[in-house]
């Protein structure tokens, strides 16, 4: 993969080869798990194949994405933001953040996922149906993932596990829709050369993030120092995101990746991207195991709950690096 780095004023551009690593989850175990926590350490990203997730779920789940999409913009305003949860277009999170697409944000528990398909669909057990089904695959391999990383770096599966099985699990789901944009110089978001940004550079708060797009191209990963690795947009693969959770369950050892997506604008077709955010039950306290504390590296962070992270989180703006707040002096 070819990566150009840009320095302003002077554009200079250095060509390097990034191998984002792939793997194959059919693989021999004690493989699989060597290749995903080197990518955890090196990138705090990797992709997925042949992760059995079958493909009519995804494709089911695509479907409805788009049929909901294709509406009328006052009929998915009717959907409404109970922030910041619900339809939103345009506007991201609750401090001001802006982008070049529309999305739905769902939480996952059954109850809101009804609430929420009465509001979108005119069949509302399809849409209902089609979404638990796909959070219910999905969590499930977000789980099988997170159990081989645990064994990886000699810990209990059920560690890391229970926290999405948890009844409690404070899971998400998010659909991001990016329209095509023709007209670049009336996008009142960021810009960054000459293209607009269409979801701006974060990390994830949660522990793991399974993200799936349709083909179309725009995930882009942060190596820092300015170095951008677009992501290439693969419809049979996931792309899996460390959360910050994640880095301060393992005090700093696996990567909380900052990453963003491109706006739309060189395509012929509309970007979907569906994303599952893992997270624990609000009262969790996060903190590093025992297990994995070592002598000679002191714990990073204090402990705090997944709620006073999340007030945290939703008190600042996207591109916050909020972990530092948690830094231990
Ligand atoms: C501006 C914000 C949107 C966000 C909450 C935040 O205050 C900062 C983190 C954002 C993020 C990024 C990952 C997920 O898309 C998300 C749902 C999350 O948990 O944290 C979003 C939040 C959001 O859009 O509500
Ligand atoms: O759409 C994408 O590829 C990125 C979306 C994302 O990072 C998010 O929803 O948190
Ligand atoms: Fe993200």
């Amino acid at each position: 993969m070819v990566v150009a780095t840009q320095m302003s004023p002077i554009r200079v551009e250095k060509i390097r080869e990034i191998k984002i690593p792939t793997i194959d989850l059919s693989g021999k175990e004690s493989q699989v798990s060597k290749l995903i926590v080197e990518a955890c350490e090196g990138y705090g990203f990797f992709k997925v194949i042949n992760h059995g997730v079958p493909h009519h779920i995804i494709q089911t789940m695509e479907d409805e994405s788009f049929d909901f999409f294709r509406k009328p913009l006052s009929e998915k305003q009717r959907v409404g933001l109970t922030k910041p949860f619900g339809y939103g277009n345009k506007n991201i999170g609750l401090s001001g953040d802006t982008g070049e697409l529309e999305y739905l944000l769902l939480q996952t528990n059954q109850n809101a996922i009804d609430h929420t398909s009465k509001l979108i669909s005119n069949s509302p057990s399809k849409f209902s149906s089609t979404v638990s089904r796909y959070v219910e695959v999905v969590r499930g391999l977000a789980c099988e993932i997170l159990g081989v990383m645990a064994k990886g770096i000699g810990v209990p599966p059920s560690l890391f596990t229970t926290l999405l099985t948890d009844h409690d699990s404070d899971s998400l789901f998010r659909l991001n829709h990016y329209p095509i944009v023709t007209d670049t110089s009336s996008s009142s978001s960021f810009h960054h050369g000459n293209t607009p940004i269409g979801f701006g550079e974060h990390s994830d708060p949660q522990i793991l993030t399974l993200l799936t797009s349709n083909g179309v191209p725009g995930l882009q990963i942060s190596l820092g120092n300015g170095v951008w690795v677009p992501v290439n947009s693969d419809p049979e693969a996931f792309c899996v995101i460390v959360g910050d959770l994640l880095q301060v369950m393992t005090n700093g050892r696996f990567k909380s990746v900052r990453h963003r997506a491109m706006a739309n604008t060189s395509s012929r077709e509309c970007r979907l991207s569906m994303v599952f955010f893992g997270g624990p039950p609000p009262q969790t306290t996060i903190t590093c195991p025992p297990q994995l504390l070592k002598l000679n590296k002191p714990p990073l962070y204090k402990p705090f709950t997944w709620a006073e992270y999340k007030s945290h989180t939703y008190a600042h703006r996207l591109g916050e690096t909020r972990l530092d707040h948690f830094k231990l002096p």
